[in-house]
């Protein structure tokens, strides 16, 4: 008799979600902050799912152009929503997220309106943010250059100023000098806050932020003197190409002087440099801003990923019958479960470093109001570190779930590959991580340095204070171990850096050994934030108790995959190491039952996943197989070509054979 798999794998869902020993619905609340939190974003999320404008599986096969103008059709769309439903600032951002789909809308209230209130002074605020809040004008953020990112003080655009008519002429002197990259440059932006050398009275003042037109508001041609364009094609069908990242250059293009964002050093009327007393690194706020909410984001696309992989690893069986009977679920493969479950894991340790980092960025900004500078440097290195570690995980453990789906998992209906395609680049817009580690390395070798003046480190780094025990301790409890790991490889740094004739050439060559304690640094901020999280007050039925599970998932995963590391410091004993493994298997054998419905948890739309594998309903077998049919391929049975390439390549087979 025929068996109806598919019915069968529907039922398989059920079972798992019955099986769960808590109370989803209050791990949802855990997982977004609040009731109100899920409430607002399931309704978002609903808004978006409902709209046919907003469909999204064709997305794929689209060409370039037809992707990009799908995107301006929906950032339109979505706009025309907001307005209609007046929609809180919360509610819009929340339904421009699960639009899910990049596009110059991302920097212009990503980057472009940060900008101005974080480097504006309040008449430039006044000025411009209510233009750009009512989308009369779109703008975008372009620093980047063709021959310049990472290394910002090496821009090379300038603004000079000119006393005679009272503006700056801003210039691309050579081709390296082009801003490229900058998203929503290419073809939509009509402004720019653009990064460019000041130079006044014949004196470079280094980068400074300038607004500039680059688009006629009446036609949207390009200005007199600007050129721009897109930058071409990138990596992955749809993904990231709904993006108009792109390439500008100036010709003594002149703007007003009071176009220089002004807060933080003005230019006078007579052409003099003034700078405020306010730190100049605040130059680079947005970019602070811009890297806490990409943690954020983070936890977003990991649990999106997992999700899927969760799902359809409890429907896809395969082995385990020697008579006919049902297979095993490759969920209950130990192997499956120790490569997805840190991943679950993972998900949930970013999303709450994710909101002890939005908390920190708020309390700093709110420090900053009142010139209070002392937290700067621990909001740079904490944005700087977990922006790197966060996007590096999630970047591998989207790849990661892609294998755990098997080849399913490689078409694009499973959504992986998209996913991937999208999220990957997070690895190095806003800072390339290897250079953002470097930064959080340059923080640490100075605390390590100030630990013998007696300065007590404080934020994140205080651990550093106990420097005497931690040094000499054998670690029994789990943050003490990775305390230890952190600042004895801290301090190994150090040590070998002052033997080199002098820091900097030591720092370079000690540069992969820092980017480890780097890491080692930002991972114990992490498993800390994730205790403090399980230490709170958590209400629902079985909920603490599950996120204790993760939690602990999380730190031994991340202690046996780095063991190396806490041997060499001395940090654990092989015997604890092993110990520590043995542990493992058994919580994820406490998370096996609990697995799908920890993904419901998430509570994301059929849409949003945009996965026929991660379907909530589990019915992914009829949904793989019909959505093979949609693929341009398969509009008609015989082929495009085939009068060219394939039937007379078979007739002369033929008539060779005849021969
Ligand atoms: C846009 C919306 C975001 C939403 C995210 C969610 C994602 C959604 C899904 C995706 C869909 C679409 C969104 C796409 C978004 C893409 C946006 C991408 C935009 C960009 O990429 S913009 C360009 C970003 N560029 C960079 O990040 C450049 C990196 N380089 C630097 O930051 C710097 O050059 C540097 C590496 C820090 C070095 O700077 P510099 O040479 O000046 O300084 P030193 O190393 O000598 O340090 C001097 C001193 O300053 C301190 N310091 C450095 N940086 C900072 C800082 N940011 N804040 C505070 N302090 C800082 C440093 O510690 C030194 O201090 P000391 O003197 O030692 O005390
Ligand atoms: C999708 C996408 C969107 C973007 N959007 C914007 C935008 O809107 N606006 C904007 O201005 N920019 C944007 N960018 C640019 C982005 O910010 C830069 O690409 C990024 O900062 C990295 O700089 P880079 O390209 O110069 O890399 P490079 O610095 O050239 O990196 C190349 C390699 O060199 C290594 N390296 C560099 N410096 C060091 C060092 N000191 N020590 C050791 N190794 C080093 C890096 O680790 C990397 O392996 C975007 C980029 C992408 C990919």
């Amino acid at each position: 008799m025929a068996v109806d798999h598919a019915a069968a794998e529907v039922d398989h869902l059920a079972a798992e979600r019955a099986a769960a020993r808590f109370d989803v619905e209050a791990m949802k609340i855990a997982w977004a902050g609040s009731r109100h939190a899920v409430d607002v974003a399931d309704r978002m999320a609903r808004l978006v799912a409902s709209d046919p404008v907003f469909r999204k599986d064709n997305r794929t096969m689209l060409s370039r152009k037809d992707l990009f103008k799908d995107t301006l059709r929906k950032a339109a769309h979505a706009w025309k929503r907001i307005v209609e439903l007046r929609l809180t600032e919360e509610e819009a951002s929340l339904l421009r997220q699960y639009v899910d789909q990049p596009g110059y809308v991302d920097l212009h209230w990503g980057m472009f309106v940060p900008a101005i209130k974080g480097q504006g002074t309040e008449e430039q605020q006044k000025k411009w943010l209510p233009l750009a809040y009512k989308f009369q004008i779109i703008g975008c953020y372009a620093q980047t250059e063709l021959g310049h990112g990472s290394n910002v003080q090496g821009l090379e655009t300038t603004a000079t100023f000119d006393p005679m008519t009272d503006e700056f002429v801003i210039h691309s002197p050579t081709l390296t000098s082009s801003k490229w990259w900058p998203g929503g440059l290419g073809k939509a932006s009509t402004h720019a806050v653009v990064y460019a050398r000041l130079i006044t009275e014949g004196k470079d003042y280094g980068i400074h932020g300038f607004i500039v037109q680059l688009r006629s508001l009446e036609d949207h041609s390009p200005l007199p003197g600007v050129t721009l364009g897109d930058i071409g094609g990138k990596f992955g069908s749809g993904a990231y190409n709904s993006m108009d990242n792109g390439v500008l250059r100036f010709d003594h293009v002149r703007i007003p002087r009071d176009q220089m964002l002004m807060r933080l050093s003005q230019v006078t009327r007579e052409g003099k440099y003034v700078q405020s007393d306010v730190p100049k690194q605040l130059l680079y706020g947005t970019m602070v801003y811009v890297r806490q909410s990409i943690v954020a984001d983070a936890s977003k696309a990991l649990s999106r990923a997992v999700c899927i992989a969760v799902r359809y690893s409890a429907i896809r069986k395969q082995f385990g019958s020697q008579d006919g009977g049902p297979e095993t679920q490759v969920l209950n493969y130990r192997t499956q479960q120790s490569r997805l479950f840190p991943l679950l894991a993972s998900a949930y340790a970013f999303r709450f470093v994710g909101d002890w980092l939005n908390w920190l960025y708020t309390d700093v900004t709110q420090k900053l109001e009142v010139k209070d500078y002392s937290t700067l440097q621990e909001a740079h290195a904490c944005t700087a570190g977990l922006k790197a570690v966060t996007t590096s995980a999630t970047a591998d453990a989207i790849e990661e779930c892609r294998k755990l789906c098997g080849g399913h998992g490689y078409l694009n209906s499973s959504g992986l590959p998209e996913l991937f395609a999208v999220y990957v680049p997070a690895c190095t817009y806003e800072g390339d991580n290897v250079v953002l580690l470097l930064q959080v390395a340059r923080i640490l070798m100075k605390t390590v340095s100030q630990l013998t003046s007696g300065k007590q480190p404080v934020g994140t780094m205080a651990y550093m204070g106990k420097v005497q025990h931690l040094m000499q301790s054998k670690c029994a409890v789990k943050t003490e171990a990775f305390e230890a790991r952190a600042l004895r490889m801290a301090v190994n740094c150090a040590q070998n850096i002052g033997q080199a004739s002098n820091q900097e050439e030591g720092f370079y060559e000690r540069s992969p050994d820092l980017l480890e304690a780097a890491v080692a640094h930002i991972q114990l901020i992490i498993v800390t934030k994730f205790i403090e999280k399980v230490h709170q007050d958590i209400p629902g039925h079985g909920v603490k108790e599950q996120l204790q599970n993760l939690c602990n998932v999380y730190a031994l995963y991340t202690l046996h995959k780095h063991l190396g590391d806490f041997l060499a410091t001395g940090s654990l004993t092989p015997k604890q190491g092993a110990l520590a493994n043995e542990q493992l298997g058994k919580l994820y054998a406490q998370v096996r039952p609990n697995a799908v419905a920890l993904v419901d948890a998430f509570n994301y739309t059929d849409h949003y996943l945009g996965s026929v594998l991660g379907r909530y309903d589990g019915n992914v077998y009829p949904a793989l197989y019909e959505e093979a049919w949609k693929d341009p391929l398969n509009e008609t049975v015989v082929p495009e070509g085939y009068h060219e390439y394939l039937r007379p390549l078979l007739k002369q087979q033929l008539k060779l054979s005849r021969l």
